[in-house]
């Protein structure tokens, strides 16, 4: 079953030509990882699943929402698809407990001792039940993360959306936040789409690699196929080829 369906899409900022042409299927529970230079649209196509940035043209299906119609109900859409965003956004004057507690309270209306137990409960999965009390300010970057992730779990989205997760954080934080990424993939049918830099994520766990540049998709490969053959474009080689150093 389609989780997620770009027909066509094209997206502008006035009059620049952000995404040209979009075709893309992504199957329920799939892990997707999305890859490309600085600049070719890799955040723009993951924000215009959730509605963040809107389409101009073409068919963009989500969870069954129709997001090429502007009468479709977001807020309900994004219930069921979370985003995890570059530089975490948690609620900076709420503890680590209420923020990840806040929004199934609000939009879903979760029993408050349900929503606790399962709040703790992610806590300790993404390994840091001690913090439930602190405020955000207190953590490392990795934690914050880490805590944004459980936010978005205790929604129980059926899609997840990740814009370079780790992009922002010091090296040695990074297989912290990966570590919870790959267990989701590995151990939930959540749909994720993931942008990142990160190949050793995408080798380990995604079942498609998508290449991007200039706003269109270059490639959409099996991850077998990405890293066990070449890339079949020359702009995928050559990008392949300058961040080696991060293989
Ligand atoms: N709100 C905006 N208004 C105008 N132009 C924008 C806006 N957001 C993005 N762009 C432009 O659209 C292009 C694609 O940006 P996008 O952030 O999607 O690229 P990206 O592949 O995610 O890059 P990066 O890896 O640097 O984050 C860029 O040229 C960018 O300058």
């Amino acid at each position: 079953m389609s989780m997620i369906e770009f027909h066509n899409v094209e997206k502008y900022y006035g009059k620049f030509h952000a995404l040209k042409n979009i075709n893309l299927n992504v199957d329920a529970g799939e892990t997707v990882v999305l890859i490309g230079p600085s600049g070719s649209g890799k955040s723009t196509l993951i924000r215009t699943i959730n509605g963040l940035d809107p389409i101009q043209s073409g068919k963009l299906i989500v969870n069954n929402y129709d997001l090429s119609d502007k009468k479709t109900n977001i807020n309900k859409l994004r219930r069921d698809v979370g985003m995890v965003f570059q530089h975490f956004n948690l609620y900076q004057n709420k503890t680590v407990l209420e923020n990840i507690m806040l929004a199934p309270r609000i939009v879903l209306k979760r029993p408050e001792d349900e929503n606790h137990e399962l709040a703790m409960q992610l806590l300790n999965k993404v390994g840091l039940a001690n913090k439930a009390d602190s405020m955000p300010s207190q953590l490392s970057g990795g934690q914050k993360q880490r805590i944004a992730i459980a936010r978005s779990l205790a929604m129980q989205p059926k899609c997840l959306l990740f814009d370079e997760p780790t992009s922002a954080l010091d090296p040695e934080m990074i297989d912290d936040v990966l570590d919870v990424m790959k267990d989701i993939a590995k151990n939930s049918n959540m749909t994720m789409l993931v942008v990142t830099h990160e190949m050793g994520f995408a080798r380990a766990v995604a079942d498609r690699v998508i290449f991007m540049a200039d706003g269109q998709i270059l490639e959409d490969d099996s991850t077998e196929k990405f890293f066990g053959d070449q890339p079949s474009t020359d702009r995928a080689r050559e990008f392949m080829s300058k961040i080696s150093g991060h293989l």
